[in-house]
């Protein structure tokens, strides 16, 4: 079905041409042209609402021989009421119980017709053989432009294969165990920061607010590992621009978001939105928006300078011993290295980064927080591995380890990236993903005109039978243990994991994710029985686009030893 405004607009245009027109040739009937332009207006909005809703899916429509979920109301599409809390759930139930080949039909309510892709074929098809076909919605793009200032180079085709290319040293696994010492770090300031609350509240049934603790860690680790700079919001909570990094992703996740992107589905916004856009900003999610990028901006431009002094200093030409892969630095002073960024870039990808690493990582630790305590075992054995391998001088940076032996270690404890992998495929932060095709293109040899929305349902594949074995649907890490299955858990196809995306557009921060969670997790197990006081209600979910409970995790702490 056309956009509301494709169809709505030129219809509208025709009422206030008619009305002019009557206005022009009744000059005395004032009244009389309010009606007739009134009267039109209604037509227009009939007639869009027939065309779309009951012509187009039942004749106009070029997928009209995909199979659709039965039961379609004019309402609600395939939906079951109008503004679903978890968007993902309908779509998910269709694709598991619909016979198709790997496509269907599926309408959202006021049937705005979408394509579901359930097979691995079409997902490898669409995002790996044909990603420039396929591109992000971009009434998405236009929306994060708008709210953050930035021009995310990822979702536009051009940017992206440069993006790609020359952030790739910040993004390899030697970078990653260069800056492990970082993320250990901070993982570790954390648990002693706990420690002196349970200290100053000796009370056994004192609970703690881990969700604040886990977005203030991470985005003290992003500053660091992206800018190099420290937010440290661990240390001072609640400072101006710092708290406002850390709550603001919080309600960027709520119902603001469900809202604007469930409009978003049926009207392009973009002309609204630049009209909104200085009310949007004036907003406190807008001002706190402006403050971070004004933030990130100050901490780019001191390292362009220190960039150009050190440049100057060394001598432009000369070979710059340990830096770059491995070097220990920031992604940001990396990506000055590379020379190819321009200022305003650099500001657009840090945003990139803070936006898209924090939120995602810390939902991933409070959903394996969430397991640990719903099956203390897997926390009793979690804590066995980390106290048997690996040796507390070690973490406690007495020993001198280097980042390099601390990311093996971590890694070589099974368990630990088991429990990690499982929790991510399990919980996948974006459960439906879409895209739109850029260009008149196809799909499993049906025709996909450009302008059509496609659908990953995430969980369809992290949690199919077929690709991961009769107990895919529960939560088990031990899928990931056992020779060949560490990387895989059992599953044979490379499709089957996709809470990371798949080809060219895959997370490029999969492994610092990895890398931030295992720090975490170990660091909190080793030092704390964990105890989520919430469990009946902590897995219920935020009404977002994105897997997060909704109330978080409120946990009870038994400290274990000291240091
Ligand atoms: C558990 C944590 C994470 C999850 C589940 C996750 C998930 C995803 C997914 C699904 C995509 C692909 C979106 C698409 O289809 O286009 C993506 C892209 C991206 N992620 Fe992550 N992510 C996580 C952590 C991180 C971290 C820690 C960073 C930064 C260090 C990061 C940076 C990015 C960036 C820059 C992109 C865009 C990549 C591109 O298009 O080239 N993510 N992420």
């Amino acid at each position: 079905m056309p956009d509301f405004l494709g169809v709505w607009l030129p219809l509208w245009i025709c009422t206030w041409i008619a009305a002019v027109v009557q206005y022009v040739s009744h000059r005395n009937h004032g009244f009389v042209t309010v009606i007739t332009f009134l009267v039109a207006e209604f037509g227009a909005l009939v007639i869009w609402a027939f065309y779309g809703m009951v012509l187009y899916p039942r004749y106009f429509t070029p997928f009209r021989q995909l199979p659709t979920p039965p039961g379609r109301t004019l309402r609600y599409g395939n939906r079951k009421q109008f503004f679903p809390e978890y968007a993902w759930d309908d779509v998910r139930n269709a694709a598991e119980t619909v016979p198709n080949n790997g496509l269907m039909r599926f309408y959202d309510a006021l049937s705005k017709e979408a394509l579901v892709v359930t097979k691995t074929e079409a997902i490898k098809e669409m995002l790996t053989l044909k990603p420039d076909d396929f591109g992000h919605p971009k009434n998405v793009q236009y929306l994060m432009h708008r709210l953050t200032g930035s021009r995310f180079s990822f979702l536009s085709p051009h940017g992206h294969k440069a993006f790609r290319k020359h952030l790739r040293p910040a993004f390899t696994v030697a970078h990653i165990r260069s800056i492990m010492p970082t993320i250990w770090g901070r993982s570790d300031h954390m648990t002693r920061l706990i420690r002196r609350e349970l200290q100053a509240n000796p009370d056994p049934h004192h609970t703690v607010d881990i969700r604040d603790y886990l977005r203030r860690t991470m985005w003290d680790i992003f500053g660091l590992i992206v800018l190099g700079h420290d937010f440290q919001t661990l240390d001072k909570p609640a400072a101006g621009t710092r708290d406002k990094l850390v709550g603001i992703l919080g309600r960027m996740n709520g119902r603001l978001v469900q809202w604007a992107n469930f409009i978003m589905t049926y009207v392009d916004v973009r002309p609204l939105l630049k009209v909104l856009s200085p009310l949007l900003m004036k907003s406190p999610t807008g001002k706190a928006l402006e403050q971070i990028r004004n933030s990130v901006t100050q901490a780019v431009g001191r390292k362009e300078t220190e960039f150009r002094a050190d440049t100057a200093k060394r001598g432009s030409n000369e070979q710059r011993e340990g830096e770059g892969e491995g070097s220990g630095r920031d992604i940001t002073h990396i990506s000055l290295k590379s020379g190819v960024f321009p200022s305003e870039e650099l500001i657009d990808n840090a945003m990139l980064f803070l936006t898209a690493g924090p939120n995602s990582t810390a939902a991933a630790v409070e959903w394996a927080i969430y397991e640990m305590c719903r099956r203390p075992e897997i926390q009793a054995r979690l804590r066995d591995e980390i106290n048997e391998c690996l040796d507390p001088a070690q973490l406690n940076g007495t020993s001198g380890l280097s980042g390099a032996a601390l990311l093996r270690n971590l890694q070589s404890l099974p368990y630990l990236s088991a429990v990690c992998n499982e929790v991510i495929r399990y919980y996948p932060f974006v459960p439906l993903s879409p895209r739109v095709a850029e260009r008149d293109t196809s799909l499993l040899g049906v025709p996909i005109p450009r302008g059509a929305t496609l659908l990953t349902p995430v969980e369809v594949f992290n949690r199919s039978k077929e690709l991961w074995g009769h107990d895919a649907e529960e939560f088990n890490p031990d899928r990931w243990m056992g020779v060949g299955r560490e990387t895989n858990g059992g599953a044979a196809n490379a499709y089957a994991f996709m809470s990371f995306g798949a080809g060219p557009g895959t997370c490029i921060g999969k492994d610092y994710a990895r890398a931030m969670m295992a720090c975490l997790v170990a660091a909190l197990v080793r030092e704390f029985e964990i105890e989520v006081v919430n469990l009946e209600t902590a897995g219920r979910l935020l009404p977002a686009p994105f897997k997060k409970s909704l109330e978080g995790m409120q946990v009870r702490l038994r400290t274990l030893h000291h240091s």
